[in-house]
Order: structure tokens, then C-alpha cells, then sequence
């Protein structure tokens, strides 16, 4: 089955002076999908996402969506929705006018959706948008996303503020409605757990350089951890590479890169330690220690030559 790519992004750069804060990127989004744009603070999603978006300029490499260059392009932007938090609204505006306006700007604009989400977040309509609660800010944020239906809609950390409830039935909405009307869904944030069922692809990103790109599936195979006696579990994984090493005593739990095969497991049974899986937060957790002495100086223990970052557990 062939695949649409309705975002190709290859070796992206960008710079602010003389920092560097995406580097050599290279991703796909693919058309109909949820794809899930995770990484610590600072890691570059919102830089990333507001380039796609054409409100950022790039310092260098190559950025499509839908076919063409999005910056100051009118087609492009006229098929995309992109949620973020910094939304300036008109002086004055409320809830009502967003209602009114949402179909000026979005071809798709679905008007019944709109007013049952906004009954479904309890939103006053007519309170100005200046004065709403923090949460209720980002209701309103949401429902523009939803409603608007564009073929390409970017929520940039959309739950801001919003209460677990709310969150739920954001989630549930998002679901229910892209699979009714299929459109290509880019979502930033930190609340992997939440959000783990919802995503078909996973782009993680530390310190402007992409760490993993697949199916939310694959993903499950990106790493596993053993958990037993140190010096046992030292036996079974010398020679892999270990993302995040957490201790207790003479006990610890490692969350190592790659998938568990064979010798590993016979190891493992070996030794006398367990494998486990590593969910989808605990994964992109790890991959944002690589490399990060600033996580094993915590602990004061040094990392080894495979090991990232180590982190003592205590009580
Ligand atoms: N206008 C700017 N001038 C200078 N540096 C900037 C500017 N905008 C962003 N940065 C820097 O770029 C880096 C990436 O920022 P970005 O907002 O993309 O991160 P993020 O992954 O969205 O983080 P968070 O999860 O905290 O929202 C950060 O180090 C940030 O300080």
C-alpha cells in the first residue's frame, strides 16, 4: 500500500544567533495519521512545529507540506489548523466570535462540532476571551483545532490548564472524529501516557537532533529494561547500550536501546534477572538522558562507557 507524505522535512536547520536549535532533521508525516512530536523542554517541537506552520523561518534544509514550501505560502496555510498556546485573540473577542469566524478561515469548518465541544467543556460563550481560566483558554484552542478539520492540524501542548476529565474528552473526540473524517493530526506533549493509544507515530526529538521516528508499535521494541541484582544485570548487558540505569541498594532496573532478542533473554535467565517491556513514556524519558552527564552528576555516580545516565532511587 502506498503511503502519502503530506510533511517531508530533510536536514532542517535552525539557528537563533549562534545557537543551534534543530539540526540535520530529517522526518516524514504521513497523510491520515496521529503523529505524536515528543521530547523534553527545550528539545525544538515548538521551533519544529511552527516551521511546518510558516511562521518561523528555517536556517537550512528542506521543508514540504502538501508538496510545497510552507512559508508565507497562502495555499499551504489555507489547509492547516496550528493550536498553540500563545494564541492572540482580538481585544475584546469572546467565545461567540470564534464561533463566527471559525468558517472565514477554515474551508471545513464544522459548525455543529463546535458547539457540542463547547457544551462539552462548559464553555461561557460569552465571557471575553481575556477573562477565561487557563484551561478554559484551552478549550477554546481545542475546539478550533477540531472544528476547523483542516487536512493538516498541529496541537502544540493543546491540554494546557485543562482538567483530567477535559483531557479525556479531548482524547476521545480526537479519535472518534479523525476517524470519521481522516485528516493528518500533529500533537506535541509531555502527557505520553495519556496520549499513547491515541498516536500511530512517535518523532522524538533531544536537543534539535530527531533520537526515533517510527510506529507506535516498533516503538515498543525500541528498548527494554532489566530489572535484579546489579552486578548480575552488569553480566547480562555489558555490551548493549544502556539508556537509564536506576538503583536501589545492590538492586537496579536499566532501560537498555533495542529490542530483546535471544542471547539477551538467555542471559537473562542465566543471571537471574528479569526483562520487561518499556512503555511508551518511560522510552522517550530515556532517550532524553543520552549523553547527559547532567543526570548521572545528581547521583554523583560517573556513567560507564555504554551506560547514559544513572539515577540512585531513593526512598
Ligand atoms: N526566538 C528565540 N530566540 C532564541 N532562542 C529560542 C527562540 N525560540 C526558541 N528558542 C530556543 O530554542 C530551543 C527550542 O525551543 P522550543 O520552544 O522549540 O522547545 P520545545 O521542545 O517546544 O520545549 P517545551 O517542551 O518546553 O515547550 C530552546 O532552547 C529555546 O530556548
Amino acid at each position: 500500500m502506498s503511503t502519502t507524505n503530506v510533511v517531508q522535512v530533510a536536514g532542517l536547520n535552525k539557528s537563533y544567533g549562534k545557537t543551534n536549535v534543530l539540526e540535520s532533521l530529517d522526518f516524514n508525516i504521513e497523510e491520515n495519521t496521529i503523529t505524536g512530536l515528543l521530547g523534553r523542554n527545550g528539545a525544538g517541537k515548538t521551533t519544529i512545529m511552527s516551521i511546518l506552520a510558516g511562521q518561523e523561518p528555517r536556517s537550512g534544509g528542506r521543508v514540504s507540506v502538501f508538496g510545497a514550501d510552507p512559508f508565507e505560502n497562502a495555499d499551504v496555510l489555507a489547509n492547516m489548523c496550528f493550536v498553540r498556546e500563545s494564541q492572540k485573540y482580538p481585544e475584546d473577542f469572546k467565545t461567540s466570535h470564534v464561533l463566527k469566524t471559525g468558517p472565514w478561515f477554515f474551508e471545513n469548518w464544522d459548525a455543529a462540532l463546535a458547539d457540542e465541544l463547547v457544551e462539552v467543556f462548559r464553555l461561557p460563550v460569552t465571557t471575553r476571551i481575556k477573562k477565561l481560566s487557563r484551561g478554559q483558554l484551552s478549550a477554546v484552542a481545542i475546539i478550533v483545532g477540531m472544528a476547523s478539520r483542516a487536512p493538516l492540524t498541529i496541537f502544540d501542548e493543546p491540554y494546557l490548564g485543562l482538567d483530567a476529565t477535559a483531557r479525556g474528552l479531548f482524547y476521545d473526540y480526537l479519535l472518534r472524529d479523525s476517524m470519521k473524517h481522516p485528516r493528518t493530526i500533529l500533537m506535541s506533549t509531555h502527557l505520553i501516557d495519556e496520549v499513547s493509544n491515541l498516536l500511530e507515530k512517535v518523532v522524538v526529538i533531544d536537543r534539535g537532533r530527531k533520537v526515533l521516528d517510527m510506529g507506535v508499535d516498533e516503538a515498543r521494541d525500541a528498548a527494554f529494561t532489566v530489572a535484579g541484582g546489579a552486578q548480575a544485570i552488569e553480566s547480562v548487558v555489558h555490551d548493549r547500550k544502556v539508556l537509564r540505569t536506576q538503583t536501589l541498594g545492590g538492586l537496579a532496573s536499566v532501560t537498555v536501546d533495542g529490542a530483546a532478542d535471544a542471547d539477551i533473554r538467555a542471559r537473562a535467565a542465566a543471571h537471574g534477572v528479569e526483562i520487561g517491556s518499556v512503555g511508551l513514556q518511560d522510552l522517550v524519558s530515556a532517550y532524553g538522558l543520552i549523553d547527559d552527564p547532567a543526570a548521572a552528576a545528581i547521583t554523583g555516580a560517573p556513567p560507564a562507557r555504554h551506560h547514559a545516565a544513572t539515577e540512585e532511587v531513593t526512598r
